[in-house]
């Protein structure tokens, strides 16, 4: 087995005898971050089984894997590539003192720091969070603007759901103050592969998507056995691009009547122009600006500190508010709505509204997981795109309107305890 020594940084290891000479088809620009994939999901669900596809497909990319397990230890440094397959050249970090979530300051920060001195050997990172993981922290902090000295780029949050007992992780209740994982995972996730479709009756398939749905209602699902799924459906997906097609898809999906979509795939590629960077709560030192690989944050939001505090924690640890993952979940307890405004926004009071909805928990009681939106700005004839995840937010002026565009606003919002009608109120007092 390969052993990180404390100081040492992780090295490369040959997945394969006789791999040394392959290049990968596809080179990563030295300029520019490494995409890094978060693999999340409950307990069995299949994130294991995923990440082996992964390194055994031949996807041109040299994959470095950070997993998370408890206890054991990594559960191996390579994987049985199938014959006739060739082979990933990847780097290992174990994670084994704690939960991600919460050893992101520590353990995970110098994992990454470690494996970003190897840089060169890699093209891609997968991180594999264990099954009771809230994702959000560990997001968050990967969650960088293109500029930033960090190296890294959070490209998308995939959630694997076993397909046969999703319908009763979710609704099993914790006691108060413990979130239910499952319900907390699907709501980060941009994609949600339904595994398990093997032994899963159709009911039970059905049922799947609508709890799925009742919760993420934007999130994209796609069925999977043994988790083999278009790799080109989850990796390099950009999700967090300020321009993502994937996430102007999602908000037009979410759509009750959609706008003209040959006008909004017309803006897809064109650059943006990020307005203020990825906004954090104002003290935090939160977002990779203060969570740079190995810079020192002593905040209260340190993310040592947030996350996950479910039951197989022997610490807890101690909040004055509320936050994603904090409270007793219920049964649809998170849910989606989309907010809608059809006048244009004051920017500045839109900022008001987000700064409170995510830090503001006198003012707004919701746990916000997620915020997608294309936006309406006054005094500007472009279109604006927001995204939110934990609590770091960015907006950014994306393009034009097309042609055939009514220009207005579109909010999708996933959180907990959603008070919709006084959500959609305060959207609206942003264009007064
Ligand atoms: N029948 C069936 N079994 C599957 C499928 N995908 C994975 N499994 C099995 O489910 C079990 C759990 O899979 P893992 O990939 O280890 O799941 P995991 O999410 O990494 O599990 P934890 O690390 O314990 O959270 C293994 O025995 C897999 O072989 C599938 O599509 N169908």
């Amino acid at each position: 087995m390969y052993e990180m020594e404390d100081e040492e940084p992780p090295h490369a290891v040959p997945m394969l005898e006789g791999n040394e000479a392959w290049e990968p088809d596809i080179k990563r620009d030295a300029q520019k971050n490494v995409p890094v994939t978060l693999i999340t999901g409950f307990l069995g669900a299949g994130k294991t089984t995923l990440v082996r596809y992964i390194l055994s497909e031949n996807h041109g990319y040299r994959i470095a894997v950070i997993m998370n397990e408890f206890g054991e230890g990594v559960e191996g440094c390579y994987f049985h590539t199938p014959e006739g397959k060739k082979a990933n050249l990847g780097e290992w970090v174990e994670l084994s003192n704690g939960c991600l979530c919460c050893a992101v300051k520590s353990e995970f920060v110098q994992a990454i720091e470690a494996l970003m001195q190897k840089k060169d050997n890699f093209d891609y990172i997968l991180i594999e969070t264990t099954g009771l993981a809230n994702p959000g922290p560990v997001a968050a902090a990967l969650w960088t603007d293109d500029e930033l000295e960090a190296g890294v780029q959070l490209d998308s949050i995939i959630t694997v759901v076993d397909a046969v007992n999703i319908g009763k992780q979710l609704h099993d209740r914790r006691p108060e103050g413990i979130a239910n994982e499952a319900q907390v995972q699907v709501a980060y996730a941009d994609v949600v592969l339904l595994n398990k479709m093997d032994i899963a009756g159709e009911e039970a398939v059905t049922q799947a998507v609508a709890h799925i749905r009742a919760i993420n209602s934007s999130v994209e699902i796609i069925h999977t056995t043994q988790s083999i799924v278009d790799l080109s459906l989850i990796l390099n997906r950009q999700s967090f691009k300020a321009h993502s097609r994937v996430v102007l898809d999602t908000i037009i999906e979410t759509e009750e009547d959609s706008f003209n979509p040959t006008a909004v795939s017309a803006t897809s590629d064109t650059p943006s122009k990020d307005l203020n960077g990825i906004a954090a709560r104002p003290g935090t030192g939160h977002g990779l600006r203060a969570v740079s690989l190995g810079r020192k944050s002593s905040d209260h939001l340190s993310l040592a500190e947030v996350g996950y505090h479910g039951d197989h924690h022997s610490h807890n640890h101690s909040h004055s508010h509320s936050h994603p993952g904090g409270h007793a979940l219920h049964d649809n307890d998170i849910q989606t709505t989309t907010l809608r405004c059809s006048r244009p926004l004051d920017l500045e009071k839109f900022k008001e509204f987000v700064d409170s909805l995510l830090w503001d928990h006198e003012k707004h009681s919701e746990d916000i997981y997620r915020l997608k939106g294309e936006l309406y700005i006054s005094q500007s004839s472009k279109k604006y795109m927001i995204q939110a995840v934990y609590e770091l937010y960015n907006i950014s002026e994306v393009s034009d309107w097309g042609v055939q565009e009514s220009p207005r606003s579109s909010l999708v919002v996933i959180g907990r305890h959603l008070q919709k009608e006084k959500l959609q109120e305060d959207f609206n007092a942003c264009s007064r």
